[in-house]
């Protein structure tokens, strides 16, 4: 395993805008098969006890959980489909951004405040606050008691729209990384690693130089494992184009060329195919191309697929 001491000298990397000590750099450490993944030491960790106090508080207080997926009622923000579905991914998720939490009531706040929500969203400040990393901040529970108990299916395989993830786990292994140049041979990444991985608007902003992480999630049946996914990206009105004066490696579509593409245009393209990996959303017919290609269809000159 590579290891290298990274000194983040930007004031905002930072918290509260101080320069690191040489003691207070991360390290990062590339994780094997490629480079698209790292494990990387941070100084703050994701609050796993109230996670989990947080799912089975409203797993047993249904009541509580329609509240809170009233306020986000096009999608829900508690999400169950494992429970009907055995086909798609089985986990549960409690889908947070800055835009939903802005919207928790109050009163509901102070309600579910004991249950884990106050801790996890401390967690949630901390991050965006003082770190200034934010955009959607997803708690998953690969729970043992799903629609399809014995299924080895946590998460499908997928990349991540982003132009970086930060997965916390809870030290239960089950996170595997696909080796770049032997796809569909996959590597175990361990359980207690805080993982940071590229996804596709690293891809256009850097011109096709760094690539997505594919990832899975592989369940151990009866065995219940926690993790805490922070998606990094550029504001949605961003134009996702590559950046000034890098000569992409191989070209890009005209409507990327042209600035048609911007984050919330991007994130909609690959989030309908999430949502029906996840059991969320069903899929038309004739939509059979996988989340990749679409990806790819989008992004790359026709012809070169
Ligand atoms: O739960 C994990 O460790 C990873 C989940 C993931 O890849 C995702 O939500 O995009
Ligand atoms: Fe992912």
């Amino acid at each position: 395993m590579a290891t290298a001491q990274i000194t983040v000298s930007h004031p905002l990397a930072t918290p509260n805008g101080s320069q690191p000590s040489a003691t207070e750099s991360p390290t990062i450490s590339l994780l094997e098969p490629n480079a698209t993944a790292a494990s990387v030491k941070l100084d703050v960790s994701a609050p796993f006890s109230a996670i989990r106090t947080l799912f089975d508080h409203l797993y047993s207080h249904p009541d509580d959980a329609t509240k809170l997926n009233a306020i986000y009622p096009r999608r829900g923000i508690l999400k169950t489909a494992a429970t009907i579905k055995t086909s798609s991914d089985q986990k549960f998720t409690i889908d947070l951004s800055p835009k939903r939490v802005a919207l928790i009531p109050a009163s509901l706040q102070e309600s579910l405040a004991r249950h884990g929500l106050k801790d996890v969203l401390d967690f949630f400040n901390t991050l965006t606050t003082e770190y200034y990393l934010q955009h959607e901040l997803p708690s998953c529970d690969y729970n043992p008691v799903t629609a399809a108990s014995e299924s080895l299916n946590g998460c499908g395989a997928h990349t991540d729209y982003g132009t970086f993830t930060i997965i916390f786990q809870d030290g239960t292994p089950g996170l595997e990384l696909e080796d770049a140049n032997a796809p569909g041979s996959w590597v175990p990444v361990p359980g207690d690693a805080t993982v940071i991985l590229t996804g596709w608007c690293a891809v256009i902003l850097s011109g096709g130089r760094i690539t997505a992480a594919r990832h899975r999630v592989r369940r151990t049946p009866g065995v219940r494992r926690l993790s805490a996914v922070l998606f990094i990206a550029p504001d949605l009105d961003v134009k996702l184009k590559p950046l000034g004066g890098i000569q992409p490696t191989r070209p890009f579509s005209e409507t990327v060329m042209r600035g048609d593409i911007d984050t919330e245009v991007f994130k909609e393209v690959m989030g309908k195919r999430w949502r029906y990996r996840e059991g969320n959303e069903e899929m038309e017919g004739h939509e059979v191309g996988t989340q990749d290609d679409e990806i790819a269809k989008l992004i790359w000159a026709r012809g070169r697929v």
